[in-house]
C-alpha cells in the first residue's frame, strides 16, 4: 500500500549555514592570550542550497567528507538554525520544531545512538510511544511489521549495550521509524555494518518507503545503498550542489563521458595492443577491461569482436564509485574559510 500524500514533499530555497569557531593558539599562553583577544573563523559549510522533493522520492544525498551533508540534514529536521535560506519539510519549518513537524519526520545518523543504552531496546520503544503518542492499536500493529521485516525477535528484551553492532542498528531504525514518520533523513545508516545486515536495512528502508509513500533523503559512502534505494542523485561539495539527476547521468560524467567494455578473451593480448581500442585500458590475464567513447561504443566493440578472438564482451556504466572518485579525488576536504579577528 503506497499512502504518499502532497505533505511529505521538501522544499529548500538558498540554505545556507555558517559556523562560528574561536580558535585558541596551544599551551597556557595560547590560552590566556586567545582570553583577552578572542578570534573568531567562520567556516561556511552550506553555501546556498536549493532542491525540492516530491513525495515518496528517495534521494542519495552524496559528496566527499566536509562537503556539508549532515549540516544539511541538521538543518531540515530543525536541529540546526540556517544562516539563511528557507526549507518546508511536509508543509512546516524545521527550525520551529513544532510537535506536528517532528511527528513527520525522522533523523538517523549512523554514528550516533538514541536506544538508552542500559536497558532493552523494548523500553526505549516504549518511551518513544510516549513522546509520539502513537495510539496503542498502532504501536502493536507497527512493532508486528517490524519485528518481521527486522527479524527482531528475541533482540528487543535484551539490554542495548549487549547487541551486536547489526542487531543494535536494526532496533535504532525500528525505534526511529515507530511513529511512522513520513520525511527520513538517513545519514549512513549502513555505517560499519557487514554486507548481510547492509542488505537488511536496505531491504527495510525500500519497504518501508514502498508501504507509507515516504520521502527519503540518504547519505552513505557504501554506493550499493544508493544504487539500491535512490532514483535520484543530489551531490554537494564544498557546501555547493553540483549534481541533481538520476544515477544513469551521474555515471555518464564519469571516465570523461566514456563506458567501459570488458572482455573475456580466448588468446593473451597485451595492454599495448589493446591501447589502439580505447583508454584506461587493464589487463588481467584473459580478462581486460577498457575506456571507449560514448558515442563511438558500436564501432569499437565490432573492431574488437573483428580483431580479436573474444570469447564475451559487455559494455556498462563506470561503477559510481569511480564516478565520485573522479569528481573528488583530490578534493576530498575543500572549505573557504573567513577569518575575521
Ligand atoms: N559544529 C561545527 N562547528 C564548526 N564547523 C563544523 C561543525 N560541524 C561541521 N563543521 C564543518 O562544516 C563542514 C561540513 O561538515 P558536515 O559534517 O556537514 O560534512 P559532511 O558532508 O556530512 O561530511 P562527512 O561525510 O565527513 O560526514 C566541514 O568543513 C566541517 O568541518
Amino acid at each position: 500500500m503506497t499512502t504518499s500524500s502532497p505533505d511529505a514533499s521538501v522544499h529548500v530555497r538558498d540554505l545556507k549555514k555558517q559556523y562560528a569557531v574561536h580558535e585558541k593558539e596551544p599551551g597556557f599562553m595560547g590560552s590566556l592570550r586567545s582570553f583577552v583577544s578572542r578570534k573568531t573563523k567562520y567556516v561556511e559549510a552550506v553555501k546556498g542550497v536549493s532542491f525540492d522533493l516530491a513525495p515518496g522520492e528517495v534521494v542519495g544525498f552524496l559528496g566527499p567528507n566536509g562537503a556539508g551533508k549532515t549540516t544539511t540534514l541538521k538543518m531540515l529536521s530543525g536541529l540546526l538554525h540556517p544562516s539563511d535560506g528557507v526549507a518546508r519539510i511536509a508543509g512546516f519549518e524545521p527550525r520551529k520544531r513544532e510537535t506536528a513537524f517532528l511527528k513527520q519526520i525522522t533523523l538517523v545518523m549512523g554514528q550516533k545512538q538514541q536506544l538508552i543504552w542500559d536497558l532493552p531496546a523494548l523500553d526505549s520503544f516504549l518511551v518513544n510511544q510516549a513522546i509520539y503518542e502513537i495510539p496503542d492499536d498502532q504501536y502493536r500493529a507497527t512493532m508486528r511489521e517490524f519485528t518481521e521485516v527486522l527479524s527482531l525477535d528475541g533482540i528487543l528484551k535484551k539490554q542495548v549495550r549487549k547487541l551486536s553492532l547489526g542487531e543494535r542498528m536494526k532496533c535504532e531504525l525500528a525505534a526511529a521509524l515507530l511513529h511512522r514518520p513520513r520525511v527520513l533523513f538517513l545519514d549512513e545508516p549502513t555505517i560499519g555494518l557487514d554486507v548481510n545486515m547492509q542488505e537488511a536495512v536496505r531491504a527495510f528502508i525500500r519497504d518501508y518507503n514502498e508501504r507509507y509513500g515516504a520521502t527519503i533523503i540518504l547519505t552513505s559512502h557504501y554506493m550499493a545503498d544508493v544504487t539500491a534505494l535512490a532514483q535520484r542523485i543530489l551531490v554537494i561539495d564544498s557546501g555547493q550542489l553540483v549534481f541533481d539527476g538520476d544515477l544513469a547521468r551521474l555515471a555518464e560524467q564519469g571516465k570523461g563521458g566514456g563506458k567501459t567494455v570488458k572482455l573475456k578473451l580466448r588468446e593473451a593480448v597485451s595492454a599495448a595492443q589493446l591501447a589502439a581500442y580505447g583508454q584506461d585500458v587493464k589487463v588481467d590475464g584473459l580478462s581486460v577491461e577498457l575506456t571507449v567513447p560514448r558515442s563511438e561504443v558500436s564501432a569499437r566493440a565490432a573492431r574488437l569482436l573483428a580483431d580479436l578472438d573474444v570469447a564475451d564482451l559487455t559494455v556498462e556504466d563506470p561503477p559510481i564509485e569511480a564516478v565520485m572518485a573522479e569528481l573528488f579525488g583530490a578534493t576530498a576536504k575543500v572549505e573557504k574559510e573567513v577569518v575575521r579577528g
